[in-house]
């Protein structure tokens, strides 16, 4: 195998990660190229900090024989230019060492904080389909974990690398010009130790890949069960959720424990190596200089060298298994960054002019998985502007997928939907979502007052008149006032602190606060009293009276409101109509509001 290929197998994934990463550290170019070569100046002063020694003990200890320059100067006064050399090249190495860690660290950590932002835009547009297949945890954990991760090697570790394998060809280029038979003997070990490190590098990264992926699990089972506490506790399922999490962590451990074990091997490994290589040289060395071949200061130079040569071996080791961290971490970061979204601007796609709401579903086909059995197909069905569409039909006929695919948030596999006669797919995405408000069954609330949550993507600059006036809409002004404070009232993540009624209320006015041209309602009555839903039942019919509504709905009595119904079953359009057609057609409807007595459907 040739040494290329023995390099490419040794961090090929960190590489991989850099070149990826390549287009973030351009701006940075400046700074980066200040901070290689105060790096270089550094390893230079390095090389140097030997030598005022090697002139004191060659020319100032009494008894040996100076020659050129230093032979015409007296003994104190080279004493004394050495010791002030001396003190001279260790403060340079200081401030030299001081500014390239500064100045990678800033690059490091802008180039970073960039990618992370990045990465957080990229996750937010990557598809419904892409978030049903990832854990939220684990991409918390990309999100988090693995950048601070690449953040800290970048300090931590690459930099001191890059400044050994400088330090590492300097020497030898030194050594190799005071006496190349010395210097080859003293490097003799570094082959063994190359290939003691490849072998166990490799291991090394295999485990650190592992307990990455292993942390993404742990941070995944502990975000299900945190979000999902209620039902753990109501259910009882404490010690299970412990048990999984418990089952992953030890994982974890027994994985961090392996790493540890192999990189504290090869740490050793290589002192002992180190330390077979400082014999040699101080054995034959000595020989040298007692044969008058070499100085004793040339002696010296070569031994300060040799620990300071295998030391960037042996720190490889150390960094290796960060670097292997920072490359499983890396790997994790570059996957999601390169993930296309499934649903993207088309590149010829315009800005959407403001709709007056007509919807023309056409030839409409869905399939979750693009070849299995479509979830449903031959979908035709075209809602005015300013009219209203209820969508019913059982449990899982794809009633919530078809609302879905007007927000563009998956592509039919068949057929189109027109708004105002322009296929969305034509439009950006932007301009498309910021003309349709949905209001889900279970709508996003996020930790902030209510009035926050109500003005949450109005888009605009909204005064507190206009939240009460979309709130009062939406049948949520009382309520509200009827909290500790008003509209300043926290509500707690996810508004755990509300009823499904009242979020579903903030909701609607979030809605009516947007003012869009097409509202889409997604089972926003289920699991509300018969209160909650007659004031939820009124705040839609309210918002809906100038708009385009899509109601996917169980409630029978919600869909007789609507204009039209389509009753979804068989994977297409099962009956479509107008309430009143559907009741004296005896069908599905009928039959299924006759069973719901006041307007229920049970059986859906
Ligand atoms: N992300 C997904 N990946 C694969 N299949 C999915 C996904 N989401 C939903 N499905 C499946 O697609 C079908 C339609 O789901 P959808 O939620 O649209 O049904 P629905 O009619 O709204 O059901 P419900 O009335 O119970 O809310 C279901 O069989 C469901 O299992």
């Amino acid at each position: 195998m040739s040494r290329k290929d023995r390099l490419a197998e040794t961090l090929p994934s960190l590489r991989r990660v850099l070149a990826r990463l390549r287009p973030y550290l351009r701006p940075h170019r400046a700074m980066l190229g200040g901070s290689l070569l105060a790096l270089l100046a550094a390893t230079a002063m390095k090389l140097l900090e030997p030598w005022p020694l090697k002139f004191v003990i060659d020319r100032v200890v009494p008894g040996v024989a100076a020659d050129g320059a230093a032979a015409a100067m007296d003994p104190m006064t080279l004493l004394t230019l050495c010791s002030l050399s001396l003190v001279a090249i260790i403060g340079l190495r200081a401030v030299f060492e001081y500014l390239s860690t500064i100045g990678f660290a800033l690059v490091g950590n802008r180039v970073l904080t960039a990618v992370r932002g990045d990465l957080f835009r990229h996750l937010q547009s990557l598809s419904l389909g892409f978030h049903a297949r990832r854990r939220a945890g684990d991409l918390t954990m990309r999100l988090i974990g693995d950048v601070g991760m690449l953040k800290e090697t970048a300090v931590t570790a690459a930099l001191p690398l890059a400044a050994n394998v400088l330090i590492f060809v300097g020497m030898i280029g030194v050594m190799m010009w005071l006496d190349w038979r010395l210097a080859l003997l003293a490097l003799s070990p570094l082959p063994l130790l190359w290939l003691l490190s490849q072998r166990l590098t490799r291991r090394i990264r295999d485990v650190s890949r592992k307990q990455r992926k292993r942390q993404g699990e742990l941070a995944a089972t502990s975000a299900e069960t945190m979000s999902g506490i209620r039902s753990i506790q109501a259910l009882g399922l404490e010690e299970t959720t412990a048990g999984a999490f418990a089952g992953s962590n030890a994982k974890d451990m027994r994985e961090g424990v392996k790493g540890k074990r192999l990189s504290a091997g090869l740490e050793r490994s290589v002192d002992l190596l180190a330390g077979l290589g400082l014999a040699l040289v101080l054995w034959f060395g000595a020989l040298q200089v007692m044969r008058g071949r070499i100085t004793p200061g040339d002696l010296l130079v070569f031994l300060t060298y040799l620990k300071h040569t295998f030391r960037p071996v042996r720190d490889y080791a150390k960094f290796t298994a960060r670097l292997a961290k920072a490359a499983a971490a890396g790997e994790r970061v570059v996957s999601i960054l390169d993930e296309a979204p499934a649903v993207a601007d088309a590149p010829d796609a315009v800005t959407a002019p403001p709709f007056t709401g007509r919807i023309q579903i056409e030839d409409l086909a869905f399939s979750y998985d693009g070849e299995g059995a479509p979830t449903f197909s031959e979908v035709d069905v075209t809602v005015p502007a300013g009219t209203s569409l209820a969508i019913t039909g059982p449990s899982g006929v794809g009633k919530s997928t078809l609302a879905s695919l007007v927000l563009r948030l998956h592509d039919p596999s068949g057929g189109r939907i027109l708004i105002d006669g322009q296929d969305i797919r034509g439009v950006t995405l932007r301009s498309l979502r910021a003309q349709i408000s949905l209001v889900p069954q279970e709508p996003l609330m996020i930790h902030g007052t209510i009035a926050e949550n109500i003005t949450l993507g109005a888009g605009r600059t909204v005064t507190q008149a206009q939240i009460e006036d979309a709130a009062r809409l939406a049948n949520a002004h009382d309520f509200i006032l009827a909290q500790p404070e008003g509209y300043d009232t926290t509500v707690a993540e996810r508004g755990a602190t509300l009823s499904a009624g009242q979020r579903q209320r903030i909701a609607i006015a979030r809605a009516a606060l947007r003012a869009s041209p097409i509202l889409i309602f997604d089972e926003p009555t289920v699991g509300l009293d018969r209160a909650s839903e007659a004031a939820v039942t009124e705040a839609i019919w309210y918002l809906a009276r100038d708009r385009t509504t899509l109601i996917v709905t169980h409630d029978l009595s919600l869909a007789a409101r609507a204009d039209r119904v389509i009753v979804l079953g068989g994977g297409t359009i099962a009956e479509a109509g107008s309430p009143d057609e559907l009741m004296r057609q005896g069908g599905l409807f009928a039959s299924l509001r006759a069973q719901g007595g006041a307007g229920r459907a049970v059986a859906c």
